[in-house]
C-alpha cells in the first residue's frame, strides 16, 4: 500500500491538528460538515474556533463534500465525536474504496452498544482495517510544534508501520502497538479520571491529591481494560498513564475543565452550553459504569464522578469520597 491521499474527518481541534500534521508527508483533504470552517480553512488558513492560535499550512485543502474526500483517500482518518461516528461512517461506506483503512482519533464509547470506535468500524465497514491513534496529545500543543508521542494501533503489523510514517512527522513521533483494545481504552476511561482531578484542582487540592487520583484512577482503569481483553502494560504507556498524565494536568484539557466547573457548583447543562468542544468524558460515564458492572470491576473514582455528573452528589461531596480514610491495601479497589 502507497499512501498518498488521506482524508480526515472531522474539523474540529484534533480533527484539524492531525490533518495539519500529515500534510508533511502526504496529500490531506479535511472534511467538516460546517461551510464557515470549510471556507476559513481554504482562504484564511485558520481554524480559529477551535484553534485561536494557530496557521494551518496552505497546502492543507477542506471541503464540505465527503464523498469526494472518501472517494480519492487510500486512508480514512476519523475525528468525530463518540456519538456521531457512527452516523458519519455510515455515509462513508458510500464512497470508500475497498481495503481503505479507517483510524479512529475518537476517545469515547456509543452510549447505546457501549462499543469502541473501532468495533463500530467493524461493524459499518467490515473488511476494513481500522486501528486507533492515541495518547497524550492535546490538540494545541501538537499544533504550535510541541514535541510529543502517540500509539498508532492495529491488527495488521504490515499496515501498522506503513501508517507511523504517514502520521508521525517531525516532533511527532508516533509508536506502533498491536493491542488496539487497551491503547483506545486507555484514551477512552482517562477521561473519566481527568474530570475527577479537575474536580480535586477546582476545590484547591493539592499536588499529593492530584498524584494519588492519577494513580489510582490508573489502577481502576487497567482494571476494567484488562478485564475487557487489553494489556496491563499497555495501561502503563503512552496510551494509558501517558494520556491520564496530559489530560489531568493540563489546562488545556476540556475533561478537565469540565471537573473544575463541577467544582464550582455548576450543573452538567450550563458548562456544556457553554462549551463549544466536545468533552468524551462526560458523555461515556454512563457506558463505562455499565461496562464495569458488566465485568464485575470496581470503579471508585469513576463512581463518584458519576455521581456528580447526574447530579446525584456534589462535587464537594463526592470529592471526600475520592479521598477515602479508611484505605484498605494499595492492591485492592477503593
Ligand atoms: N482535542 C484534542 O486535544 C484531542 C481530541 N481527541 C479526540 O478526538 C475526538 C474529536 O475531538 P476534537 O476534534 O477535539 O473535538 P472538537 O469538539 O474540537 O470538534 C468536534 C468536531 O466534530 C464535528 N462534529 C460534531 N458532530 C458532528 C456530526 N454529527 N457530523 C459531523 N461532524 C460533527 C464538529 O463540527 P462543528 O464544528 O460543525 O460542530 C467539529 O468539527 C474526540 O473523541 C476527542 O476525545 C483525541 C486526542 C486529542
Ligand atoms: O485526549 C486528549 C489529550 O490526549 C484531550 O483531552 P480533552 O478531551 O480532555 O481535552
Amino acid at each position: 500500500m502507497q499512501v498518498q491521499r488521506v482524508a480526515v474527518l472531522g474539523g474540529g481541534s484534533w480533527g484539524t491538528t492531525i490533518a495539519a500534521v500529515m500534510t508533511r508527508n502526504v496529500e490531506v483533504t479535511l472534511w467538516a460538515r460546517n461551510a464557515d470552517t470549510v471556507e476559513e480553512i481554504n482562504t484564511r488558513h485558520t481554524n480559529l474556533g477551535y484553534l485561536p492560535d494557530a496557521t494551518l499550512p496552505e497546502k492543507l485543502v477542506a471541503t464540505t463534500d465527503i464523498g469526494a474526500a472518501v472517494g480519492s483517500a487510500d486512508v480514512v482518518v476519523m475525528a468525530i465525536p463518540s456519538q456521531h461516528f457512527r452516523s458519519v461512517l455510515r455515509t462513508v461506506k458510500e464512497h470508500i474504496h475497498a481495503w481503505v483503512p479507517v483510524i479512529s482519533l475518537t476517545k469515547g464509547l456509543e452510549l447505546d452498544t457501549r462499543m469502541r470506535m473501532t468495533q463500530v468500524i467493524e461493524q459499518e465497514l467490515p473488511g476494513h482495517p481500522f486501528g486507533v491513534l492515541t495518547g497524550p496529545n492535546l490538540a494545541r500543543e501538537i499544533m504550535a510544534g510541541y514535541a510529543a508521542a502517540s500509539v498508532i494501533a492495529m491488527d495488521d503489523e504490515v499496515i501498522v508501520r506503513e501508517l507511523q510514517e504517514v502520521f508521525g512527522s517531525g516532533l511527532f513521533r508516533v509508536y506502533t502497538n498491536d493491542d488496539v483494545i487497551g491503547c483506545e481504552l486507555g484514551g477512552v476511561l482517562k477521561n473519566i479520571i481527568a474530570i475527577a482531578a479537575g474536580m480535586g484542582d477546582g476545590q484547591g487540592a493539592g499536588d499529593n491529591t492530584r498524584a494519588a487520583i492519577i494513580t489510582r484512577g490508573l489502577a481502576e482503569i487497567t482494571r476494567l481494560g484488562v478485564a475487557m481483553g487489553g494489556r496491563p502494560e499497555t495501561f502503563a504507556g503512552l496510551a494509558g498513564m501517558g494520556d491520564l498524565i496530559a489530560t489531568c494536568t493540563s489546562g488545556q484539557s476540556r475533561n478537565r475543565h469540565v471537573g473544575m466547573e463541577l467544582a464550582r457548583g455548576r450543573d452538567m447543562e450550563e458548562i456544556v452550553a457553554e462549551m463549544r468542544m466536545v468533552a468524551e468524558g462526560a458523555k461515556s460515564a454512563p457506558a463505562v459504569m455499565a461496562l464495569a458492572k458488566e465485568y464485575g470491576v470496581e470503579m471508585p473514582i469513576a463512581s463518584d464522578v458519576f455521581r456528580v455528573l447526574r447530579g446525584d452528589a456534589t462535587a464537594s461531596r463526592a470529592f471526600r469520597g475520592l479521598l477515602r480514610v479508611e484505605a484498605g491495601a494499595e492492591s485492592e479497589p477503593g
